[in-house]
């Protein structure tokens, strides 16, 4: 058991990566928390289980089963590797119905303009008839669309639905394929790949004579490590799955 004044015990999952080396070293510059595993492929998850808070940056194929690990070891897990689809978070709620004491926080995107761009376009959404996300990477990123495009354009779609809004319009009937983008419940994101960018996204939003555009930009891995030392100390004490770091942030 950690006193109030023990450093949290944190353990970095893809340690060697980019989002986990940053990580290894936020948290180690944290007055309140250290590093007391850092695991990438290869090296036993046994390391892991001195652990209060698990932190993952991997690779979509292989973060379920490391959630499935932090779960089943009643360790509190915060998420930040992309490709959570509906049928994947079903799966977290599933075991966390046999580990009801256990946190699990799924973040699409951990830094704070990324986040209050998200609830921007949720709000702006009912009163466009037209909606599109453009999202461009570094090429070395290998999901497209980005977990945050898909997950703007989720929200983006439950707010048109609630608005009662159609399908945007589109005259579109010669395509050569994939010009018009990957359609996410209805929402149309393009995905660009392009070396000396980060992370970037424009929602554009279209209506009766105007636009609006909501850009965020990450111009380096460092913008996303505030979000993600506020959701360490934050799922110490939570209970269940939460998508998002809005859910951390009282917005
Ligand atoms: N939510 C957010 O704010 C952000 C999310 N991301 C997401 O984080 C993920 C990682 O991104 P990034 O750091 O750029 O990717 P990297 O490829 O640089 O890092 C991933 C690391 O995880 C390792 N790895 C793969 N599988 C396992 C495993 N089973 N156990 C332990 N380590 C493993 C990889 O090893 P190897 O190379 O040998 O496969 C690699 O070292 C992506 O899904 C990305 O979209 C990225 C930035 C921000
Ligand atoms: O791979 C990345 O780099 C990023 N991945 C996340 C995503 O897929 O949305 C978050 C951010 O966009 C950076």
């Amino acid at each position: 058991m950690r006193s109030a004044d023990d450093p949290i015990r944190v353990g970095v999952l893809g340690a060697r990566g980019r989002m986990g080396a940053e990580v290894c070293r936020a948290v180690d510059a944290a007055p309140d928390m250290k590093v007391v595993a850092a695991v990438d492929v290869g090296d036993p998850k046994s390391e892991l289980l001195s652990a209060e808070v698990l932190v993952d940056f991997t690779h979509p194929d292989a973060v379920l089963d490391n959630v499935r690990f932090a779960v089943d070891n009643g360790i509190q897990c915060v998420v930040g590797t992309s490709g959570f689809d509906s049928a994947k978070l079903a799966t977290v709620t599933g075991w966390l119905e046999h580990k009801p004491e256990v946190g699990v926080l799924v973040a699409p995107n951990f830094a704070i303009g990324a986040v209050l761009s998200m609830r921007f376009a949720e709000l702006a959404a009912p009163y466009y008839e037209s909606a599109e996300i453009i999202e461009l990477h570094h090429a070395r990123k290998v999901d497209a669309p980005s977990g945050t495009a898909s997950h703007t354009a989720r929200l983006i779609a439950a707010a048109r639905a609630q608005a009662g809004l159609g399908k945007a319009p589109d005259a579109t009937t010669v395509e050569v394929d994939g010009a018009r983008g990957a359609l996410v419940d209805d929402v149309r994101v393009h995905s660009i790949r392009l070396s000396g960018l980060v992370a970037h996204q424009e929602v554009l939003f279209g209506g009766s004579g105007e636009t609006l555009t909501i850009r965020h930009d990450s111009l380096d891995r460092n913008s996303f490590m505030p979000g993600v030392l506020l959701a360490v100390r934050s799922i110490l004490g939570r209970a269940g799955l939460l998508v998002g770091l809005d859910k951390l942030m009282d917005l």
